[in-house]
């Protein structure tokens, strides 16, 4: 595939969404009891006046748009035709959209994965979640895409689930798994960092361009609101943290701040809890309105 590129690169143009709109993410998670409580099918033509009455409600207010890939790649051809209507949508409307798919494999599958980055590509998104359970290095071929077309990336390092920390806590030397992951991470967002090298020395200096500004990176790390301790270290990360487990899944605002304080360049994301309100578009924009202020 030939690429045109993103001129602003994702961090700079999540920065400027948050700054203009606020940091909270809505997920888009159709699955079948949200579609009968909001008494649609559970098919193809339920999944796309769903997906259509969200976009239309959120995607002019929330700065991030994060659909779930799951529940769209269960309908088949026809269900991947509405997400990629919803992300051009969502874009045209000013949302910035996180394609919630998580994905991870050897480096050529990957490079084929991260297609979806290229401007040109049917379902072009902003970002997309991977999983670095393969290794850091089998996630190269989509720092390059990203960097290359100006988009992004979000790395599951503690996620939101309970027993996360099985896998995500172990050691590998004197480092944790997830350590390792956000350290990865914050080399990505070092220029001329590459796996392998030693990690940037950022001399105790916290949040080195990891608050939102001119200097937030694109390279971001997934760290759920259901921790009961913040067991990273996040300094210097240089880029964006998303923040899922928020609401259905027990986190709350005050969980958020708990965790990671104010200077932290935080997108927290809220799924169910903000589409329960729906089908009503109003509802649904006062529901992320809800949690955008107790966030704020
Ligand atoms: O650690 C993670 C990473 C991703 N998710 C995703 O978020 C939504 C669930 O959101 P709710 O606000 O709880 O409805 C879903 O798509 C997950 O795959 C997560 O929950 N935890």
């Amino acid at each position: 595939m030939s690429t045109p590129f993103e001129t602003v690169p994702f961090g700079q143009r999540l920065a400027d969404a948050v700054a203009a709109r606020g940091p909270l993410c809505v997920g888009l998670d159709p699955h079948a009891p949200l579609l009968e409580r909001w008494g649609l099918p559970d098919d193809v033509d339920g999944l796309r006046r769903f997906t259509d009455a969200v976009v239309e409600a959120l995607a002019g207010e929330v700065a991030v748009l994060k659909p779930q890939s799951a529940f769209y790649e269960r309908h088949g051809s026809r269900g991947l035709a509405v997400l990629e209507d919803a992300v051009a949508g969502a874009r045209a409307a000013g949302a910035l959209v996180l394609l919630d798919a998580k994905r991870g494999d050897i480096g050529s599958t990957m490079d084929a994965y991260a297609d979806v980055l290229r401007p040109e590509h049917p379902m072009a998104v902003d970002a997309l979640t991977v999983s670095p359970y393969l290794g850091p290095g089998a996630l190269q071929p989509a720092v390059d895409t990203a960097r290359l077309t100006g988009s992004g990336l979000f790395v599951l390092a503690r996620t939101s689930n309970p027993d996360a920390a099985a896998l995500q806590s172990a050691a590998v030397g004197e480092r944790s798994v997830a350590q390792v992951v956000v350290d990865t991470v914050r080399g990505w967002n070092t220029p001329g960092w590459v796996v392998g090298d030693p990690l940037p020395d950022v001399g105790g200096v916290q949040d080195l361009g990891s608050r939102w500004g001119a200097t937030t990176g694109s390279f971001g790390v997934v760290v759920g609101a259901t921790l009961r301790e913040l067991d990273v270290d996040l300094d210097g990360l240089g880029g964006p943290v998303l923040a899922p487990g928020l609401g259905t899944q027990g986190g709350t605002p005050a969980d958020l701040r708990r965790l990671f304080g104010t200077g932290r360049a935080v997108v927290p994301t809220v799924s169910r809890d903000v589409l329960a309100a729906g089908p009503d578009p109003a509802a649904l924009r006062a529901a992320a309105a809800r949690w955008a202020e107790a966030l704020g």
